[in-house]
């Protein structure tokens, strides 16, 4: 038995970091997907282990399933309906991700790799199995890729338990039950804990539901896009996580909570505005710079006040600097500290223009990538004859 999970990535278009702190955000999912292949064995291919296999890394991680039964401890209970932290489990699962002698430069997989060891066995049990993740996401780039493996991989666990009830016989992609994708985001959010420390929820709850979202204090609410966005997304290829740049914000707001806290309020007055301005009903031809300019002006406001939290990063302000010369905004996305930026490309601007921009953030050493912004969530395919 087989299944195939694929969870998309997501920009954020307002509100990262002052999310945390109660803040509103808008974000979106984008057609750059991660996926999560599980495979348990028959009794033939059975030798005992769990396995974790990064495809795109050529990086493989066993563990004898029995030693790490022994480690974590047995429990009969059924905890997949109840998505749950590690808490006194941390030091273990900390152990069993150190035995694998992850490389030094990829040192960062190891939270991810304790966040699969956690998911894995409260929704499994303690199963022989191999796991195969693959994405299209530059991983820690700000494009939500430890949201996209969580729920991608909460997804495929929670299909192979009692926890979803699918058609197997149903082929190709498939969505999940409006109470299935409830428990797919709780888990995810917990794998998400393991990865950042404190996350919002914000990127695991767009990666599990799609489209496009406001956020706030972990509610959602979908926002029915009256026209297209268009953004360029450029990655500086620094690399950040997550974790450390949440925490220095939180260490600036000890230090400065007043003015860390007019900040995070005037982050959510732009979120709310610029999600009125997108649900808005479409502006005809004349009025549509209007509109876009004022959604630029927010994402423009937005970054400044990222500056002010201390998230932006030199790479960030040549992308910055480089667009404007095109008259075009950008703002970070993400949690910043190098990563993506996005830009907003006016639905009028020429092709020609578009490629001369992307030809000189190119000429800095910056990658672009194109996605599609607003399609579904999480979804699920079986292969039943495997
Ligand atoms: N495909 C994957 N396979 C294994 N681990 C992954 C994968 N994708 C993400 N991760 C885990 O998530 C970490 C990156 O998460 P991080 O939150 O720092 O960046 P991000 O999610 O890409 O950006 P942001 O949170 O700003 O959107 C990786 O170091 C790894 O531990
Ligand atoms: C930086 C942050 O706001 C967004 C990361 O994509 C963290 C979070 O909300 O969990
Ligand atoms: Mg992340």
């Amino acid at each position: 038995m087989e299944v195939t999970t694929r969870a998309p990535g997501k920009i954020i278009l307002s509100g990262e970091h002052a999310v945390v702190y109660g803040s509103a955000a808008v974000a979106s999912a984008i057609d750059l997907y991660t996926s999560v292949t599980i495979h348990f064995p028959s009794h033939i291919e059975n030798d005992g282990n769990l396995k974790l296999q990064l495809a795109d890394l050529a990086l493989e991680f066993s563990w004898p399933i029995a030693q790490v039964k022994e480690r974590l401890g047995e429990s009969d209970a059924i905890k997949c309906f109840e998505p749950s932290s590690p808490n006194s489990h941390r030091a273990t699962l900390h152990s069993l991700v150190e035995q694998q002698n992850i490389p030094e430069a990829k040192i960062g997989l190891a939270s991810g790799i304790e966040a699969f060891l956690w998911l894995y066995t409260c929704i499994q049990g303690y199963k022989p199995a191999t796991v195969t993740v693959t994405s299209q996401l530059p991983l820690g780039s700000g494009l939500g890729s430890s949201a996209a493996y969580c729920v991608a991989l909460s997804a495929a666990l929670l299909t192979l338990s009692s926890g979803v009830n699918l058609d197997m016989s149903q082929k190709g992609w498939q969505g999940f039950e409006d109470n299935e994708l409830k428990l797919v985001n709780g888990w995810a959010f917990e794998g998400e804990k393991i990865i950042h420390g404190r996350p919002s929820g914000i990127d695991n709850t767009v990666s599990t539901y799609g489209n496009m979202i406001k956020f706030k204090s972990g509610n959602l609410t979908p926002i029915i896009s009256s026209l297209p966005l268009r953004v360029l997304i450029t990655n500086t290829k620094v690399g950040r996580n997550t974790k450390a740049l949440v925490a220095g914000v939180s260490e600036r707001t000890k230090r400065h909570p007043d003015a860390m806290n007019c900040v995070f309020s005037a982050v959510d007055s732009i979120s709310n505005e610029l999600s009125e301005i997108i649900k808005s009903p479409a502006p005809n031809n004349l009025d549509m710079t209007e509109y876009e300019e004022k959604i630029g002006e927010l994402m423009e406001m937005n970054q400044g006040l990222l500056q002010c939290m201390g998230v932006s990063h030199a790479t960030i302000e040549t992308v910055l600097r480089t667009t404007l010369k095109y008259k075009l905004t950008s703002k970070l996305t993400g949690a910043g500290g190098g990563g993506c930026v996005i830009t907003l490309l006016p639905t009028l601007l020429s092709q020609t223009v578009v490629e001369k921009v992307i030809a000189e953030l190119e000429s800095c050493g910056f990658q672009n990538l194109t996605a599609g912004i607003g399609g579904k969530g999480v979804r699920v395919c079986f292969n039943i004859s495997s």
